[in-house]
């Protein structure tokens, strides 16, 4: 795999840093997470693939266990808030002063500088200050943030996961390591350039919710469908919006031209009604097949038994039966290759850990007895 070799030590945190770990992983990285220890389960739901080592990073000792995993390691993903980890003794400038190779990962939502960097913060807030969630949102109604995924995973460990790829390419030709200053504030907002560079053609002239692809206009929205469920129309360009016409029934001779604005509600209703009145599955056999861009929303459950998904293998049952994604993209020569065994228990892997990073055994009792460590079995948990 792509990352085969690589070695991260990712510190626990909430969500982000997790899925940054987790797509380092399905791409070949060995990730170690470093959880604390007096923990009664991990909170971590993108654990797959990851090893856990607790360990007490508020005792000397245990700082000086990480230390040691970070100079045999490429990486570490840290989670915390501006100055945690200088507290620690375990800054960059220590870290990379005994492993000037170390790719520092900091992923926060509002950085290491700033007159904010210090401060709580969930995605809603750092994608309130990114600008975007001020986009987000229906005609008439307040903003609304998009479930927690912009600002934690898109601008957020995607992102991280991005620059650790960046520092691992560049350190093929400097041998150096670097520190990554990744925020969620500038993650948000960067990977939503589209929406300030297309600023300028007009895109986003009218209120929030009442341009073409904020819910405006009535080509790109959904719509319910007569058994309760939903379709999604995105037939934006006229050569597919005139498919759309033709499979709604529409005259289009009766109705306003596609692009008049003020139209839009009256054309909203028009669909409604039409949506309205067969099954999603039946709008699914009238559209399917063309290109009037018309897709049934399909459940989380739904889209693992879709056709298409299905053909492409898009998503598999984990160790607990769920549903879940596949990661992406797919490299043809190197993909991914998703863990299929169950999530980590804290703790479970701190000996063979520390002893695959060199320490001998006597040192691995000594620091169990003294707390630093914990060392749990999956079946004393089971
Ligand atoms: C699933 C829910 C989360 C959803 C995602 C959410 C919407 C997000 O947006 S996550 C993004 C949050 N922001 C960031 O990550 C930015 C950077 N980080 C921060 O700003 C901060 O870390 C913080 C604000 C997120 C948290 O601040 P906090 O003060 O808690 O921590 P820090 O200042 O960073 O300092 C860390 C301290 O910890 C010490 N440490 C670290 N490692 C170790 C170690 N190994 N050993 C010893 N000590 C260690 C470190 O030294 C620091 O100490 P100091 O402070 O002394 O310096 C989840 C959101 C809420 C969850 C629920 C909640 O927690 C309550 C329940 C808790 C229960 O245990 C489980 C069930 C809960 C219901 C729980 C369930 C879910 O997890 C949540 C709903």
């Amino acid at each position: 795999m792509a990352l085969a070799g690589v070695r991260v030590i990712e510190l626990a945190g909430l969500a982000p840093v997790p899925f940054c770990g987790m797509i380092l992983a399905d791409f070949g990285a060995k990730v170690i997470r470093v959880d604390r220890t007096k923990v009664a389960m991990a909170l971590d739901t993108q654990a797959r693939g990851k090893r856990s080592v607790a360990l007490n990073l508020k005792s000397p000792e245990g700082v000086a266990v990480l230390k040691r995993l970070c100079v045999q390691s490429d990486v570490i993903l840290e989670p915390f808030r501006k100055g945690v980890m200088e507290k620690l003794g375990l800054g960059p400038e220590e870290l990379l002063k005994e492993n000037p190779g170390l790719i520092y990962a900091r992923l926060t939502g509002y950085g290491q500088s700033g007159s904010y960097a210090k401060a709580a913060g969930h995605d809603i807030n750092y994608l309130a200050m990114s600008g975007l969630l001020s986009m987000l949102g229906r005609s008439h109604d307040k903003p609304y943030a998009p479930l927690n995924l912009v600002a934690d995973f898109a601008g957020g460990g995607l992102t991280c996961a991005f620059g650790v790829v960046l520092a691992l390419l560049e350190r093929t030709r400097s041998g150096r390591g670097q520190v990554i200053d990744a925020t969620m504030v500038e993650g948000a907002a960067y990977v939503s350039s589209f929406v300030w560079k297309s600023r300028r053609i007009g895109m986003w002239n009218n209120p929030r919710g009442e341009n073409l692809l904020d819910s405006g206009a009535p080509f790109y929205d959904t719509y319910q469908t007569s058994d309760g469920k939903y379709v999604a129309v995105g037939a934006i360009e006229p050569q597919f919006y005139t498919q759309l016409i033709h499979g709604l029934g529409l005259d289009a001779a009766k109705l306003p031209p596609q692009m008049s604005f003020t139209d839009w509600p009256e054309l909203k209703k028009i669909f409604t009604k039409q949506f309205a009145t067969k099954s999603q599955e039946e709008w699914a056999c009238v559209f399917d097949g063309t290109d009037a861009c018309v897709t049934p929303v399909l459940s989380m459950d739904e889209v693992i038994s879709h056709p298409h998904n299905q053909e492409r293998a898009s998503f598999h049952r984990d160790a607990e039966g769920e549903v879940t994604p596949n990661p992406a993209p797919v490299l043809s020569r190197t993909p991914a290759n998703v863990c299929l065994d169950r999530d980590p228990i804290i703790g479970e892997h701190t000996r063979p850990v520390l002893e695959e990073f060199g320490f001998k055994p006597t040192e691995v009792d000594q620091l169990l007895s003294a707390g630093v460590i914990e060392c749990n079995s999956a079946r004393a948990r089971l």
